[in-house]
C-alpha cells in the first residue's frame, strides 16, 4: 500500500468532531483534591488542527488522558465531550478500545510507552489491530513497513527494539503508531520533546504532513511547532486563557499570561514570567494568573473572570482576563 494513503480524507462536516463542554478532572490526593482541569469549553472542526499550549502541569496532558479515558482511579471527570456525536464520558470500555486507535489516535508524551521487550513490528501490528484478530499476518507486516515508510524510517527498523534506536527514530515509530488506523482526530502530546533542533524541524514537518486533512489537537511547550496549527488555545492552572486563530495569537497576544509566554521564546529575548503556577490544590480566589501579572488590578484578586469570547477585543478570540482589551 502507498504510504500516502494514510492520509485523511474525510469531508468537511459541519458539525465539530470534537465538543467539549465545562469539563473538569480532578484528582483526589491525600493532601487534597487537585483541579487538574477546570471548565474547558471548545469545540474543534473536522480537519481543525488546534495547538495547546502552556507550562508544564498547566494539565494538557490530563486533558488528552480525559478524553481517551485514559486516566488512573483517583480520577474525577465532569462536564461533557462529544466526539463524532458520541458521548464519551458515558461510553463503555469495550466501545472505548475501538475509539481509541482506530478513531482517535494518540502520539503519548512519553517515549516510555514502547514496550522494551517487543520488537518494533510487533508493536506497531497491535496498534494497527489491537484486538489481534485473524488479519493475515504478511498484510499486516506490509502494513506495518508501509506505516514505518510513512514516517521517514527504513522498514529494516522493524526487527530492533526501542533500546536500539535513537530518540528521534522510537518517536517517530510512536507517530506511526498513532496514525496506524487511520483516525480521524489525532491527538500528539509533546511529540518534539526531547529532539534536537534538526530532529524536530523534521518531525514538525511530520506531523504537519500526517495531519493535513484530518482533525489533530496538538499539546505542545515548542511555540513553533503550534505554528501548523490553525487555532491556538493558551492553558493556565487547569484553565484556557486564550484562544483564537493561531497565527493571530503569535502576532498580538493579548492576555498577560500569553505576553509572558511568547517573550520567554528564545526568539523573542527569553524574558522568563517571574514567579510560579499556583498550586492546584489551592487555587487563587481571583485570577489564577493574578499573582504574576504585571497589570493586575483589585478586582483580579478577587473576582476570578469568566472566558469571554468569541469576539473579543473585536478580533475572533477568547479571553479570560478582566482588563484584555483596555
Ligand atoms: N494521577 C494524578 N494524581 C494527582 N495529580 C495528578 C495526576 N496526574 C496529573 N496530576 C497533576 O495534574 C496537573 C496537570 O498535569 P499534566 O500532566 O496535564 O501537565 P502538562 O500540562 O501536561 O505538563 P507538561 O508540559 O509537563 O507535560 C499537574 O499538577 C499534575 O501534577
Ligand atoms: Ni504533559
Amino acid at each position: 500500500m502507498d504510504a500516502l494513503s494514510y492520509e485523511f480524507t474525510s469531508e468537511t462536516g459541519k458539525e465539530p468532531i470534537l465538543r467539549v463542554r465545562d469539563l473538569n478532572t480532578v484528582f483526589l490526593t491525600a493532601n487534597g483534591p487537585v483541579q487538574a482541569v477546570n471548565g474547558l469549553d471548545f469545540d474543534l472542526a473536522e480537519r481543525e488542527r488546534m495547538a495547546i499550549i502552556g507550562e508544564s502541569g498547566c494539565g494538557k496532558s490530563v486533558l488528552a488522558q480525559t478524553i481517551l479515558k485514559l486516566l488512573p482511579y483517583n480520577a474525577r471527570v465532569s462536564g461533557e465531550i462529544i466526539f463524532h456525536n458520541q458521548d464519551l464520558l458515558g461510553t463503555g470500555r469495550d466501545q472505548m478500545v475501538k475509539i481509541r486507535g482506530g478513531e482517535i489516535g494518540l502520539i503519548p508524551q512519553q517515549l516510555s510507552s514502547l514496550d522494551p521487550l517487543m520488537k518494533i513490528k510487533g508493536q506497531i501490528r497491535k496498534a494497527i489491530q489491537p484486538s489481534g484478530g485473524s488479519r493475515d499476518k504478511k498484510q499486516l507486516y506490509r502494513k506495518a513497513f508501509d506505516l514505518l515508510n510513512s514516517v521517514g524510517l527504513d522498514p529494516q527498523v522493524s526487527n530492533r527494539y526501542p533500546h536500539q534506536l535513537s530518540g528521534g527514530m522510537n518517536r517517530r515509530v510512536l507517530v506511526s503508531m498513532g496514525i496506524a488506523q487511520n483516525p480521524d482526530l489525532l491527538i500528539a502530546d509533546e511529540p518534539t520533546t526531547g529532539l534536537d533542533t534538526i530532529l524536530r524541524n523534521k518531525t514538525v514537518k511530520l506531523i504537519d504532513r500526517i495531519t493535513s486533512g484530518r482533525s489533530l489537537l496538538l499539546i505542545t511547550h515548542d511555540i513553533g511547532a503550534a505554528q501548523i496549527c490553525e487555532n491556538l488555545a493558551v492553558m493556565y492552572a487547569g484553565e484556557i486563557i486564550e484562544r483564537g486563530p493561531a497565527q493571530d495569537i503569535l502576532d498580538n497576544p493579548r492576555h498577560p499570561y500569553t505576553q509572558g509566554l511568547m517573550s520567554s521564546m528564545p526568539s523573542r529575548g527569553m524574558y522568563s514570567i517571574p514567579g510560579m503556577s499556583p498550586s492546584l490544590i489551592q487555587l487563587p480566589k481571583g485570577c489564577r494568573f493574578y499573582p504574576r501579572c504585571p497589570y493586575a488590578k483589585e478586582k483580579c484578586a478577587t473576582h476570578h473572570p469568566d472566558i469571554q469570547g468569541e469576539n473579543m477585543c473585536g478580533e475572533k478570540r477568547e479571553l479570560r482576563c478582566h482588563y484584555a482589551c483596555s
